[in-house]
């Protein structure tokens, strides 16, 4: 129990982060919900449980899903193209008000041959971010198609955290980008996403993004666990009693509906 691992400076989360546009937003919001605020800070979330949400990262081939992660987990951007075969895992520990917090990613092949390896990693996802490359409108319109195949791994999830991001933004003057944006929102408000647009070369936006995902997966794993907490008669929140709720193992394969990331 308690803060074992020393979370990087550059991964501490105070603020709420904000949504990229406010055409396509997941929420409305412009902070955490003080119930979390108040426990969070209060200390009284972080010895209680673990919290880890899982996302997958999925479209078409090449769009730009794995330098998207490596430049936000290892800083590095290569020109070169190596496709993904299956699937690559990367780990990032967070801070968010007080309590920590991990994200899982997985980095899925887009390329059709690798398809049924890649779906198998699709289960027990909290979020899922589909990504579009910017220079290339055929991408965006596979989003839809990828949205499904997500959601058949994961039938009766009812809250799923969908991002559509654009990404190569750097390859587009601001008019064409404009241009392509209008689209990419639409598609986003149909899927039910919020969107973003990002440059893996350049580094624009790609931390707010990955923040926001933090962010805003962390506060529905905080949320879910107050409410079930109030269903638990041994224990209310601020009276300052610990109470042990069970640690799923990581490699857990599915969570039950309405038990995410706990
Ligand atoms: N200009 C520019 N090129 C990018 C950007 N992101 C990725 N690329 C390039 O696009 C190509 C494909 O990138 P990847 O990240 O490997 O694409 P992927 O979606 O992971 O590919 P698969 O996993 O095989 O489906 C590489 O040559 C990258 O250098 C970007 O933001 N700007």
């Amino acid at each position: 129990h308690g803060r074992v691992v020393q979370v990087h400076s550059e991964r501490v989360i105070n603020g709420f982060p904000e949504a990229f546009s406010k055409q396509a937003r997941i929420d409305m919001k412009y902070d955490f919900d003080p119930r979390i605020r108040q426990s969070c800070l209060g200390d009284r979330m972080s010895s209680v449980s673990l919290k880890i949400c899982k996302m997958i990262i999925i479209g078409d081939v090449s769009v730009g899903k794995t330098s998207l992660v490596n430049r936000f987990c290892k800083k590095a951007f290569d020109k070169d193209y190596k496709a993904t075969i299956g699937v690559d895992f990367e780990v990032e520990r967070f801070e968010i008000l007080n309590t920590p917090y991990t994200l899982q990613m997985w980095d899925t092949a887009g390329q059709e041959r690798f398809q049924c390896i890649a779906a198998a990693y699709y289960r027990g996802a909290h979020i899922v971010t589909i990504v579009f490359d910017v220079s290339d409108i055929n991408s965006l319109a596979s989003a839809p198609k990828w949205l499904e195949a997500a959601q058949k791994e994961n039938k009766g999830v009812e809250d799923l955290l969908v991002f559509l991001v654009g990404t190569k933004k750097d390859l587009l003057t601001p008019q064409a980008y404009k241009e392509v944006e209008q689209e990419a929102i639409q598609v986003a408000n149909k899927i039910n996403a919020e969107y973003w647009a990002v440059s893996a070369k350049t580094n624009e936006n790609v931390k707010e993004f990955f923040f926001r995902v933090a962010g805003l997966s962390f506060e529905g794993t905080v949320l879910r666990e107050l409410e079930k907490r109030q269903f638990t008669p041994v224990s209310k929140i601020g009276d300052g009693v610990s109470i042990q709720l069970k640690k799923e193992k990581l490699s857990s394969p599915r969570r039950s509906k309405s038990q995410c990331c706990n």
